[in-house]
């Protein structure tokens, strides 16, 4: 018999209530666990520690691990250590927050040369879709790429790529990315119950996922190309802000609506001094599949005209397309199957944009006028 969530969750209190935190007190006396649920057999744990004290927390972060995948019924377990201040909330109405001070960069990943963010100024543009052709597109010209779905308010690219089960454990204390048409991914949404994350705070979802960019073993990678969280509010601005990211790919639909947001997204970018690599407009024009007219849906040029207003390239217009998105959705990329096929050709394209970009180092340097 399966044991349930509420049972795991009791005997995960009392596994855990006896490990001694650095300072001697043990942990069912101390007030440093913020969170702690099971979902599905998921465990997320947070704990609240004090700026510094990351290295210290370090084994009781293991002690905690290792207890908890001993319990029964336990598929994974993702402890979060989080040392920052909570970030003001943000209106999704409102400028990019003020930056708070800098929290220390995550480490470069030795074994991957860049790390690209793709990032909306709001939900439901394409984002996703976007990032996992764009991966493969990449993959199509010659680079190895992983895909990290930092999206914890609607992860989906377990869905766009396929993606069952687990993830395994590596060597210590990493977790084997999965792998899915020759890329390597890993998904907060197959850690973390995203119920859970929803109430996260910035600083808690920017532990996260730094905690995970460098927890996972990816291996020799040319990119790394980040799903980022729609908006540009406290959690997007802490993440942006504490990885050590090449440069950001902007998605965008053409419409007025979409195009502020996404020039709140550049905005953002350039206040953490990462190069916006380019925008790249989203469910630009509907193609018929019966009579291939084509018709503007939602507007178009929009994106490519505010690129240029911004000073930052313009990567393309991907048309809405009815094959794009039957195949994402049923986890079978269209630029898996048909990697040279007009679509899989306006990707590439995109593609040897950025690559020319990040190889020379330099995108332009972008001033925001509003
Ligand atoms: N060019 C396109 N043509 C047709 N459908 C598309 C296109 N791009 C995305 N879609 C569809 O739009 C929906 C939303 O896409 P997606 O999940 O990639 O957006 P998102 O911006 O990542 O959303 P969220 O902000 O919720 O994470 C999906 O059903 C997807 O298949």
């Amino acid at each position: 018999m399966s044991v349930s969530d509420p049972d795991i969750l009791d005997q995960a209190r009392r596994a855990i209530a006896s490990i001694a935190s650095p300072d001697g007190a043990i942990l069912g006396q101390s007030p440093c666990i913020t969170g702690l649920s099971v979902n599905g057999g998921r465990i997320s744990v947070s704990l609240q520690i004090a700026p510094g004290e990351h290295e210290a927390f370090m084994p009781v972060r293991d002690a905690i691990e290792a207890k908890l995948r001993q319990l029964e019924g336990v598929t994974s377990v993702f402890v979060v250590l989080t040392a920052d201040s909570p970030a003001p909330a943000q209106k999704s109405t409102s400028m990019p927050p003020k930056l708070t001070a800098a929290p220390a960069k995550t480490k470069p990943l030795a074994s991957v040369r860049h790390v690209v963010a793709v990032a909306s100024g709001k939900g439901g543009v394409g984002k996703s879709t976007t990032t996992v052709n764009l991966a493969l597109a990449f993959r199509a010209l010659g680079w190895r790429v992983g895909v990290l779905d930092a999206d914890i308010y609607g992860p989906s690219i377990p869905t766009l790529l396929g993606l069952t089960g687990k993830p395994t454990k590596g060597q210590g204390r990493s977790l084997l990315p999965m792998q899915a048409y020759g890329l390597k991914a890993m998904s907060m949404g197959v850690l973390v119950d995203p119920e859970t994350a929803m109430v996260w705070r910035g600083p808690m979802i920017m532990s996260a996922i730094t905690q995970l960019i460098s927890d996972v073993a990816w291996g020799e990678l040319d990119l790394l190309l980040v799903d980022m969280p729609p908006g540009t509010g406290d959690a997007q601005l802490a993440l942006a802000q504490g990885t050590d990211l090449s440069g950001a790919i902007i998605v965008s639909t053409p419409q007025d609506l979409a195009l502020v947001d996404a020039r709140r997204g550049i905005a953002m970018f350039n206040k953490v001094n990462v190069t916006t690599l380019g925008i790249i407009e989203n469910m630009s024009q509907f193609i018929c599949p019966d009579c291939g007219s084509s018709h503007a849906i939602f507007g178009q040029g929009g994106a490519q005209a505010e690129a240029m207003r911004l000073g930052v390239p313009f990567l393309g217009a991907l048309p809405l397309s009815m094959a794009l998105r039957s195949a994402s959705d049923a986890g079978r990329p269209i630029l898996a199957r048909d990697p040279d096929g007009p679509l899989g050709l306006l990707y590439q394209s995109m593609a040897r944009t950025v690559m020319g970009a990040l190889e020379h180092e330099a995108g332009p340097q972008v001033t925001v006028r509003h």
